[in-house]
């Protein structure tokens, strides 16, 4: 086998700091034949479906993917836009943010790209234009908060393979997780704290993440613990007691039991227990998505209202808002700190901007 070398490497070519953030990805167009092949890769990867293959492969080509591409689309057409698949403009917008604020501090020492798990833009992809410009060190950050083998080992599998066929590896930092991240915590927060005093402060906050099977969190996947300790931090920070609160898990697929309390169980019951006003928010997507603006803006919406609930709301994901584009730049300026070593001057504004309750610039010691 031919390993991949960067033939047109030259001794004067400066070496930079390439940043690679990524999301699950979508498919290329809201029709059956598209949903097709971004089910068959997503529900292919053995992190995400965890069942004998040969099984699995019967289920998935015999039923799933006759059956499912056709209501998935139906699905996406409803949230679907002129610049595409949320989730893709989102994330690509959060890439040109972040470019922007670490261009401001690092100069061109830096390149941001964005890439996508399943689809595209891919990681390989992605990877090989990061090295063409002269990235010879590497950190990326999966947009999962919260750590789980289904999302973010399976983005650590998709990046290893491309390293098995290249001769010249960058350095590299793989961000694992950020679920408790001060920064982070605080603009899930102050984004709740901003929605209220627009709209009123509901009965109870449902913190709503995307579910896993629950057979995930008995073989030690810490992502359950991950998204509780998220609405600990974040319920701490809005001043919220235990009955103001409640974390809950969307988007059961196929038929074992997944993490509970479902979402949609939950607002089905909540009227008949005397809560008639909620709002929920998605603290473990970066981005708004399908499982987002349809699911819980939509769908859960309908649940909650017919099972007699009065008032509900989805508080939209962070997407491209400046305080999570500056809680980003900071985890990153915090995993390459000596990479890319900010100025006295920079560490200056950023405490400064922090005084002024500005969004800081620098990390802050958390828990
Ligand atoms: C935020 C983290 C996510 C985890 C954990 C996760 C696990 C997981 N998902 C499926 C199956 C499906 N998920 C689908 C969409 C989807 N999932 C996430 C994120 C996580 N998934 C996002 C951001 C999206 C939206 C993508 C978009 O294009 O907007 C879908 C596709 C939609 C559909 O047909 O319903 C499936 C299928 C499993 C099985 C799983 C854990 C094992
Ligand atoms: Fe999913
Ligand atoms: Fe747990």
């Amino acid at each position: 086998m031919e390993f991949r070398g960067s033939p047109e490497f030259s001794h004067k070519q400066k070496d930079r700091v390439g940043v690679l953030i990524t999301n699950l990805g979508t498919p290329d167009t809201p029709t059956p034949p598209a949903l097709r092949t971004y089910l068959r890769e997503f529900l292919s990867d053995p992190r995400v479906v965890e069942v004998p293959r040969l099984l699995w492969w019967l289920i998935l080509n015999g039923v799933i993917l006759r059956l499912r591409p056709r209501r998935s689309a139906a699905a996406y057409k409803t949230v679907w836009t002129d610049r595409g698949s949320p989730l893709l403009f989102y994330t690509e917008d959060q890439a040109a943010a972040l470019q922007q604020v670490l261009r401001q501090q690092h100069g061109d020492d830096v390149i941001v790209r964005f890439a996508m798990r399943y689809g595209q833009p891919s990681i390989a992809e992605r990877l090989q234009q990061l090295f063409d410009e002269g990235a010879r060190k590497l950190v990326v950050l999966p947009l999962y908060p919260q750590y789980c083998a289904a999302t973010t080992a399976s983005t650590f599998d998709a990046l290893a393979r491309d390293f098995t066929k290249r001769r010249w590896l960058p350095e590299l930092r793989f961000i694992n997780h950020y679920h408790d991240y001060e920064p982070y915590i605080e603009a899930c927060a102050d984004s709740i704290s901003r929605f209220w005093n627009e709209h009123g402060k509901p009965d109870k906050l449902i913190l709503s993440y995307h579910g896993v099977p629950k057979k995930f969190l008995l073989k030690g996947d810490p992502y359950h613990c991950e998204c509780h300790k998220t609405s600990r931090l974040i319920a701490a920070r809005l001043g919220l007691d235990k009955s103001e609160y409640m974390t809950t898990f969307q988007s059961r697929f196929g038929r074992e039991e997944w993490l509970t309390p479902y979402t949609d169980e939950t607002l089905k019951a909540l009227p008949a227990q005397g809560t008639k006003n909620v709002h929920v928010v998605c603290p473990g997507f970066a981005a708004d998505c399908l499982e987002t603006i349809e699911e819980i803006g939509e769908e859960n919406r309908a649940y909650f209202i017919e099972a007699g609930g009065e008032g509900y709301a989805y508080i939209p994901a962070l997407n491209a808002e400046p305080q999570h584009i500056q809680a980003l730049a900071s985890l990153i300026n915090r995993t390459v700190q000596d990479w890319l070593p900010l100025t006295h001057d920079e560490e200056q504004r950023a405490r400064l901007a922090q005084q002024l309750g500005q969004q800081p610039a620098t990390p802050k010691a958390h828990e």
